[in-house]
């Protein structure tokens, strides 16, 4: 590569990590959380609040989260906020030093959190320079390293952040995603009450694919009426038929759309033959895409902050067509407008660039969203999406 050559400013004194650029950027700054070094892709989040239920969607698998709000961790950590696989989001990048935390419901504190999970942060930097960088080259493949001592190996890191191949092509869903079939229980959640349990009883069943799914999406299905089980990536239509359900769902996760589609995909398109109800989020939305005949494409920089505005397309809408829903999202793929087959309808798109930001299947129950209706964090307007969904099974 013609521009791969390291360049960077001297080590300054105190810094105890650093993030090496594939193109050879190198940005120094000050460790905490685990120690060592990982690397994935460099995306940024512009959510104010929320970050551990960010740390925690298993979507972030294999990438690091630059917080472009400046103060992360001050409310510290809790059980109750965590949405899946805790590994999964690599580390972060924050502007200011970690204090320690202060809030009610602060259990622990998130430097301590973040080594308990294994993942790495570095502070002190310019996070708008960072943020502005991704803007302008597309999301980065990096090594972040962290060392108390200060000793790193550039050359080294430097390799390894080349030769990681990006997350295009990639299928992540396995490695966070349950493994086993399980009934869930939880509905929402209210301070001071903890997790509504309601009961399954009388309630139409919905079997969840779980890609690497956030939690309060099941509780939102069961906030929403339905009955849920959670069945594993690699769930195949006889594992889904077997369970009897009324509707499926498609989560949310991690890496390429198509890579997951190999095997989930056949699954999908089956359960749209048989006239399945079906409601995918996100990385599932992508594989209803996928299975009714469009395609997906990386996207530059990609969406993830809690205030994406999305509008309602579609004469379909009625009186609410043109709606504005303020949305929580976080995708570095997205769904070709462009390419949705005959019998597909676009129905959101989002107002920053134009990109699909939602499909319906026409004659079917079948619809998905590229947004997070469930929030954890962020707006909960489009929260009307499971109580449609659920609303329509018999
Ligand atoms: N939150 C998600 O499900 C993300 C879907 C997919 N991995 C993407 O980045 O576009």
């Amino acid at each position: 590569m013609a521009d791969a050559a390291l360049s960077h400013a001297p080590k300054p004194k105190g810094a105890t990590a650093v993030i090496v650029f594939a193109d050879g950027h190198v940005a120094w700054g000050r460790g905490f959380g685990a120690v060592g070094d990982a690397v994935g892709e460099l995306c940024f989040n512009t959510a104010m609040t929320g970050y551990q239920e960010v740390m925690t969607d298993p979507s972030y698998a294999s990438q690091f989260v630059c917080f472009t709000f400046p103060h992360i961790g001050n409310v510290g950590t809790n059980a109750d906020d965590v949405e899946g696989a805790c590994d999964a989001a690599l580390g972060c990048v924050v502007r200011e030093d970690v204090t320690d935390p202060s809030n009610f419901r602060a259990m622990g504190d998130f430097p301590e959190w973040m080594a308990a999970n294994g993942k790495i942060g570095i502070a002190g930097l310019d996070t708008r320079a960072l943020t502005r960088r991704i803007r302008i080259q597309g999301a980065p493949n990096v090594v972040i390293a962290h060392d108390p001592d200060g000793n790193f190996d550039l050359a080294a890191l430097h390799a390894k952040a080349q030769g990681w191949p990006g997350l295009e092509g990639m299928d992540l869903a396995k490695s966070v995603a349950r493994s086993c079939h399980e009934d869930w229980t939880g509905g929402h959640w209210t301070l001071g009450q903890g997790y509504d349990t309601p009961g399954a009883e009388g309630r139409p069943h919905v079997v969840a694919m779980d890609f690497g799914a956030k939690d309060n999406i099941f509780r939102s299905l069961v906030k929403a009426g339905a009955k849920v089980s959670v069945v594993p990536a690699e769930a195949t239509f006889d594992d889904i038929m077997a369970l009897k359900p009324d509707g499926v769902f498609l989560s949310n996760g991690p890496g390429d759309p198509a890579a997951t589609g190999v095997y989930a995909v056949p699954v999908i398109k089956r359960l749209l033959d048989i006239d399945m109800p079906i409601f995918g989020i996100c990385l599932g939305h992508q594989m209803l895409a996928l299975a009714a005949g469009a395609k997906t494409a990386k996207m530059f920089q990609g969406h993830r902050g809690a205030n994406h505005p999305v509008q309602r397309v579609g004469s379909q809408w009625g009186e609410t067509e043109g709606l504005v829903e303020i949305t929580s999202m976080n995708h570095g793929f997205a769904v070709d407008g462009d390419t949705l087959p005959a019998g597909v309808i676009e129905t959101h798109k989002s107002l920053f660039d134009g990109t699909n930001c939602g499909i319906a299947i026409t004659g079917k129950k079948a619809f998905g969203v590229q947004y997070h209706p469930e929030a954890s964090p962020g707006p909960q307007d489009s929260f009307y999406l499971f109580e449609k969904f659920v609303g329509e099974l018999t």
